[in-house]
């Protein structure tokens, strides 16, 4: 059954909101965690978009803020390219803004190429298969494990930048993008993360930039609206328990429903119900 009110409490969406506040929380969580770790950097890909621009600038000032308290951490922001994206100037404006600790750059295009070079000797992507959509969740997770690699090797955490309008939608790719040790956008719809980056003095450009995944390559900064077939407007309103047009809760209720198994842990025998099991 889709029951708003459920799916909003699932994915923890708060009645009231202050950005001051909330970002306030989330800097503290952040710096709890990591002290809690026992770790001293946080590493997060900057793509030049406004979520991992409001990640970037809570995770700075959460280890700026732990430098005070002599627990000293660093924020390590990634440029993970594809060779060379359309909008390289808004994330080096993103980074302008952060301030990060250490910046490295990895380009993944040569890591996703050989792999779909190697993919393509199978056979499996002749007959129609769609290349540039399966290419584009390679890029994903190849950022994925070069975030991991740079953290393994710092000895930190990745952060994700998830938050609940991507995970309303399963709008990412599972263990790619999906895949992080902490998630400080969490609960959040579209517009709460662009107020909380406002709130942090990000620059309004980049706040009210037309977020894309910029995954496929044969349709460069293609916007996430043209694929979900609903405006962040109205996810947004959904999450915050307002009415949305029938046709929009629809596709709204049916990625949810296609997606649930990217909210969950893989299934087993046990965890999967017994109505499921056919
Ligand atoms: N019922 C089920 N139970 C358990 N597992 C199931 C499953 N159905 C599929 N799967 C597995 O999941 C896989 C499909 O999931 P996945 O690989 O994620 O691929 P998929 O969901 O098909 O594609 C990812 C989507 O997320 C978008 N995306 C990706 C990355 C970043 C962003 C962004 O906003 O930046 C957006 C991307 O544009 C695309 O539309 C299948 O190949 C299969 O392995
Ligand atoms: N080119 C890139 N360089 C570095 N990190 C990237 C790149 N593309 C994607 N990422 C990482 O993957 C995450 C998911 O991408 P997503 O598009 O959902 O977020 P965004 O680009 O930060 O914001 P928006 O959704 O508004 O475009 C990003 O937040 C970022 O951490
Ligand atoms: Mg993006």
């Amino acid at each position: 059954m889709f029951d708003q009110s459920a799916i909003i409490e699932t994915l923890d969406v708060q009645k009231a909101f202050d950005a001051e506040e909330e970002a306030a929380r989330r800097i503290e969580f952040l710096k709890h965690y990591l002290v809690r770790s026992g770790l001293k950097h946080y590493v997060l890909g900057i793509s030049g978009g406004i979520d991992s621009l409001a990640a970037g600038m809570l995770a700075q000032r959460a280890v700026l803020e732990l430098r005070t308290l002599e627990y000293h951490a660093e924020f390590v922001a990634l440029r993970l390219p594809y060779g060379r994206q359309a909008d390289e100037a808004d994330a080096q404006a993103a980074l302008a803004v952060i301030g990060p600790d250490q910046l490295h750059t990895i380009n993944i295009q040569p890591a996703t190429d050989a792999m779909m070079e190697t993919v393509a000797d199978t056979g499996v992507l002749q007959n129609g298969a769609p290349q540039h959509f399966i290419a584009g969740n390679v890029k994903a997770r190849q950022r994925m494990i070069a975030q991991y690699a740079i953290a393994g090797a710092l000895g930190g955490l990745v952060i994700g930048t998830d938050h609940a309008a991507e995970a309303l939608m399963g709008f990412y790719t599972k263990f790619g993008d999906g895949a992080a040790d902490i998630l400080p956008l969490a609960g959040l719809n579209k517009r709460r993360v662009r107020a909380i980056a406002r709130h942090l003095g990000a620059p309004e450009n980049l706040i009210v930039k037309v977020p894309t995944a910029d995954l496929e390559t044969n349709k460069p900064l293609l916007p996430d609206e043209d694929v979900y077939g609903v405006t962040y407007d109205e996810i947004d309103d959904f999450l915050e328990g307002k009415n949305i047009a029938p046709a929009s809760k629809e596709r709204i209720a049916e990625a949810y429903r296609k997606t649930a198994h990217k909210r969950a842990l893989p299934v087993t025998m046990t965890s999967i119900r017994p109505s499921d099991r056919n």
